[in-house]
């Protein structure tokens, strides 16, 4: 049977979120591994201002695809990006793109989706069902098709603990909900989205799970693969340990924390964190397009791509590794020492808050307006709120996800193809990992220098005495304060002072002695 890498010679590949995190992350996978690809059509939008052909090209500068230029500069011939805005109607593809497409793709990757967890309802509907729908449609007018994959989440059934690799019937008939939303006021939308979502935490993973339904509906008439990869985080391996681009999941919350800025967060210390590097979902997902495509399985097969099941790593010893990780390579210009601490209890997290967060960012500001300049802390606080409010729910409990498939596709591959579309998370190493993917976010997402790592650690021991200091004053404070108004305490101070003065004399009188 033939390798990964010679299934893919000669195809004509369509990828849709080519210009997201995992999306970059395949497009240069498959140019590197597969060097025979014919051509890879990226459905990209213009947007911020730059026209889609700029930021395609943009996109190939960038230091991700350092190892694709040094095996073949003229790598950007292989690809075609095609304008498209998947919330338009057909999503808004030229009639002769569409002839284009139609007439030569053989396998669609589907990433393109919104992943914010506050989308209103209509939008996220909008990309994640409705376009699916439409790329499925596409699809079918395609007349050298071999495989449709799909990139859903693991977290489309997060309403079940236990989560098999199958497709759940939906929370609604996806058809019913985009008819009846159409005409509604985007405020009753608003009103409703509570009772619709359900258990649920978010319209992100209600619209993934309506979108599963979507693409099950078509899988009679296609070649199907469904990928469910559960918290995608930095690359493990390729094309360097530690790629990362963005804020999205722990990364916001990893950058926060080694800033000092993030002191407490609610998780649960014994849950397992299910992170999974971005380079074994595309392995995986690539392996996937391959397996569909050659043995055209009769029902859309689902993989759950998570490692919980496999080598388990939990919140608490993530945050061990983050802090130790943070102390040894500092980011710049701190706002405190990184010292992050995450509990379950409620409470706990509300006193640290009011004493870690808002207390620090209170007096921060309070600087700030002293020395002329505009407050910025506690506004900082409060978005940093939102967002790790928005991501309590996955930190704070955990779930079971059966990964079979995962396994049989595995063993469908090749010794060569295991080693070059490595997913075998049991020879993940997570200490290792983690310490790479702070190093990454410090690089990659802020664009620190690793040389100026010596000043940020001197920033760190200076915050540190700081802190001393102000405690020392503070307790000096409360004391002399709390002393002038009770006569017990002024009898325990003078009692202690005297206590001291004996022990000094003690001491005294003994040296002159053995003197
Ligand atoms: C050290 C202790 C560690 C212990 C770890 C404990 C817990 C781990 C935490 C989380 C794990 C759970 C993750 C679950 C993931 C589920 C898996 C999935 O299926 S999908 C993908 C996940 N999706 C997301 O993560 C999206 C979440 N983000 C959002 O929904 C929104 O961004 C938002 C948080 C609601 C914020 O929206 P807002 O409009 O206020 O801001 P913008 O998005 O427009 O961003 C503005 C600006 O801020 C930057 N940004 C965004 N998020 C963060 C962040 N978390 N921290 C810091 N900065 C952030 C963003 O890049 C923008 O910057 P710029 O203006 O420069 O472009
Ligand atoms: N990141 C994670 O932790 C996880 C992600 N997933 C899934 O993986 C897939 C990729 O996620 P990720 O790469 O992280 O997401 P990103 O947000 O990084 O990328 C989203 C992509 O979708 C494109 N897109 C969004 N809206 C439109 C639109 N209207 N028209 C055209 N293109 C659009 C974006 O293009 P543009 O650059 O123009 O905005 C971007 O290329 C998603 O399906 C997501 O659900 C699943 C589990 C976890």
């Amino acid at each position: 049977m033939a390798s990964i890498a010679d299934y893919y010679a000669g195809k004509n590949v369509l990828i849709t979120g080519a210009t997201g995190f995992m999306g970059k992350v395949l497009v240069e996978k498959l140019l590197r591994s597969c060097p025979e690809v014919q051509t890879l059509y990226l459905l990209v939008r213009p947007k911020a201002g730059q026209s889609m052909q700029e930021r395609v090209s943009d996109m190939m500068k960038c230091k991700l695809f350092d190892r694709v230029r040094e095996d073949n500069p003229d790598f950007h011939q292989k690809i075609v990006p095609i304008s498209s805005e998947l919330t338009q109607p057909a999503l808004a593809i030229s009639p002769e793109d569409v002839e284009r497409l139609t007439s030569c793709v053989n396998i669609i990757f589907h990433c393109a989706a919104t992943i914010r967890f506050d989308e209103p309802l209509k939008h996220a509907l909008q990309l994640n069902v409705i376009a699916t729908q439409q790329l499925l449609n596409l699809a079918q007018q395609m007349h050298h098709l071999q495989a449709f994959i799909h990139i859903s989440t693991a977290y489309a059934n997060c309403n079940r603990r236990h989560i098999d690799e199958i497709i759940y019937p939906p929370p609604v008939e996806p058809k019913k909900l985009i008819d009846s939303l159409e005409w509604m006021e985007d405020s009753i939308v608003r009103d409703i989205t509570p009772r619709l979502i359900g258990e649920r935490p978010n319209t992100y993973t209600y619209t993934k799970a309506l979108a599963e339904c979507v693409v099950q509906k078509e899988s009679s008439k296609l070649s199907i693969g469904i990928i469910r990869p559960s918290i995608v985080g930095a690359s493990w391996q390729e094309p360097f340990p530690g790629w990362i681009d963005n804020f999205n999941g722990p990364s916001g919350v990893f950058i926060a924390a080694g800033k000092g800025i993030l002191r407490t967060m609610r998780a649960n210390n014994d849950a397992v964190a299910d992170l999974i590097p971005v380079d074994v979902v595309i392995n995986l997902t690539l392996a996937a397009g391959w397996y569909t495509a050659v043995h055209r399985p009769k029902a859309a097969l689902v993989y759950n791509c998570t490692t919980g099941g496999i080598n388990p790593f939990h919140w608490g010893e993530i945050e061990h590794h983050v802090m130790s990780s943070f102390k040894r390579n500092p980011l710049e210009q701190a706002f405190r020492r990184p010292n992050a601490n995450i509990t379950s209890n409620y409470l706990m997290n509300q006193y640290w808050i009011l004493v870690s967060h808002k207390f620090p960012a209170l007096i921060y500001d309070l600087y700030l307006r002293l020395s002329g300049q505009k407050p910025q802390m506690m506004r900082i606080f409060n978005r940093l709120h939102k967002a790790i409010g928005l991501l309590e729910y996955f930190s704070s409990q955990d779930w079971e996800w059966n990964s079979e498939n995962m396994n049989m596709l595995m063993s469908h591959l090749s010794p060569e193809d295991r080693k070059t579309f490595n997913f075998d998370v049991r020879q993940l190493n997570w200490p290792e990992y983690i310490e790479n993917y702070c190093i990454g976010t410090k690089k990659y997402v802020l664009n620190e220098d690793m040389s100026d790592i010596p000043a940020a650690r001197q920033h760190l021991r200076k915050l540190r005495n700081i802190r001393y200091t102000f405690n020392t004053l503070l307790l000096v404070f409360i004391w002399r304060v709390f002393i002038a108004r009770s006569q017990m305490a002024r009898n325990i101070w003078y009692f202690v002072v005297s206590l001291c003065f004996k022990f000094l004399s003690y001491f005294r009188a003994s040296s002159t002695l053995t003197n």
